[in-house]
Parts: C-alpha cells; sequence; structure tokens
C-alpha cells in the first residue's frame, strides 16, 4: 500500500514519565483515519511528532516512505504537511484574514498579486469570502478555525494532521468543517473527541490510551 506517513514503534517520554510506548501506524494514500482517546493521553503529542514538531523518544516516523532521522530531515516535506493546532488563537502571524491566508505563499516568494488570487479562492471555496478583510481576532473560534485551515490548504499540502477541529464549536460551525473535510481528498489524522463528528468523517478509528494505539 502507498502511505503518506508510517510510524515505525514510536515512543515518548516526558520528563521520564512514559506518554505512550511502541506505537506503529500507517496512514494510507489519501485515507482519513481518527484518533481517540482520554485527556493526558498523547493524542496532540503524537500529532506534534508526525507534524515534525517534536521528535520521539524513540522510534522513527516515514513520509512518503522516507524515514525521518531527525527534525531537520522534515523541513522538505514542511509544505506536504497542514498542521492545524488545538488551539488556533495564536498561529495567526497577520492581522487580516487575506493576509494571514496569504502569508505562507507570500514566504515561499510568490507575488502578492498571485497569493491574492490563490487566497480568495480558497475563500470562496470554503465559503468565507465575507470574512476576507475581517480583523482576524474578532471572528469567532468557528470562523478562526476556518480562517486557519485556509492558510494551511493554500499551500495544497497531501497530508493533513487536525487537532480537535471542532473544539467548542457550535453545530453549525462543525457541520460546516464536516462539508469541508469531506469534499477534501488528502491523507488526514483526525484527533477529537466527538464520536459523531468523527462518524461523519471516517469509519477508521484508533484508541490512544494506557500507552498504546489500537482500534
Ligand atoms: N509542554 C509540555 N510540558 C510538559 N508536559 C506536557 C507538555 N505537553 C503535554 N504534556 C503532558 O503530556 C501528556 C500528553 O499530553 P497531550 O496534550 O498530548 O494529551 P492529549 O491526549 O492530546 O490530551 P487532551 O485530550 O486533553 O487534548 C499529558 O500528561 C500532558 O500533561
Amino acid at each position: 500500500m502507498s502511505c503518506s506517513i508510517n510510524l515505525r514503534a514510536v515512543s515518548y517520554k516526558n520528563d521520564d514519565k512514559e506518554i505512550f510506548n511502541d506505537i506503529s501506524l500507517n496512514l494510507g494514500h489519501e485515507e482519513k483515519i481518527a484518533i481517540i482517546g482520554s485527556n493526558g493521553s498523547g493524542k496532540s503529542t503524537l500529532l506534534k511528532i508526525i507534524a515534525g514538531l517534536i521528535s520521539p523518544s524513540s522510534g522513527y516516523v516515514e513520509v512518503f516512505h522516507n524515514k525521518i532521522n531527525d527534525l531537520k530531515d522534515f523541513s522538505k516535506y514542511r509544505s506536504d504537511i497542514g498542521y492545524l493546532p488545538q488551539d488556533v488563537t495564536n498561529h495567526f502571524l497577520c492581522p487580516t484574514v487575506i493576509e494571514d491566508v496569504i502569508f505562507s505563499l507570500r514566504a515561499k516568494g510568490v507575488s502578492k498579486n498571485e497569493a491574492l488570487i490563490q487566497g480568495e479562492m480558497i475563500l470562496k471555496e470554503l465559503k468565507i469570502t465575507h470574512l476576507k478583510d475581517r480583523v482576524i481576532f474578532d471572528l469567532s473560534g468557528g470562523e478562526q478555525k476556518i480562517v486557519a485551515l485556509a492558510g494551511l490548504l493554500i499551500l495544497k499540502p497531501k497530508i493533513l494532521l487536525l487537532d480537535e477541529p471542532t473544539n467548542a464549536l457550535d453545530e453549525q460551525s462543525e457541520k460546516r468543517i464536516v462539508e469541508i473535510l469531506n469534499a477534501i481528498k488528502k491523507s488526514m489524522i483526525i484527533v477529537s473527541h466527538h464520536r459523531s463528528f468523527i462518524e461523519s468523517l471516517t469509519s477508521t478509528v484508533y484508541r490512544l490510551d494506557g500507552g498504546g494505539l489500537g482500534k
């Protein structure tokens, strides 16, 4: 099977406390999987390891079947992996929606005109054109999540890692996120506590608990 991500016997210790041990997982091409588990079981930590933000204590990650030996190895896959953190509030770098959404493209050297064209296309796709010139910190939590997602999607990542994408959202915003994610054909790992949300996206659900990952 062609895989986007493989975890090979990944373990993580924090101040000598074992968070999880010997985790193996395969994320197939354009497969969507969900990870559930109790608070503090290590779901966010595992997602950060896959996103290349922290290193495992032992074991390793493969991205497109290439072994990642240290965090530097992730640099060539940065644009391929879009990571949505649990709390997006501190994730924004620019005051307005459109400026923030195009920020990563501009950072890659894309001209302002071209970046604006692509930014407006993403806003249209996600049906948030009306938010284009709004100040991000005045937006609701749900709107901020969708704007953060737009900022990831503009780079056309092949893999999405989403940490609690519907945390604290109302039913309407959750429905909107489900529509958006169901329309996206990408490899995806979704961490969530919301059973109904997960079930509307995938039937492949893993539980991380007691230091191990199982179905
Ligand atoms: N920066 C940190 N410093 C110290 N301990 C941390 C840090 N981040 C996480 N931890 C600890 O690591 C463990 C796993 O945390 P993590 O956030 O990965 O769990 P989680 O399953 O995502 O929890 P939740 O469902 O509450 O979001 C917890 O015991 C947590 O207290």
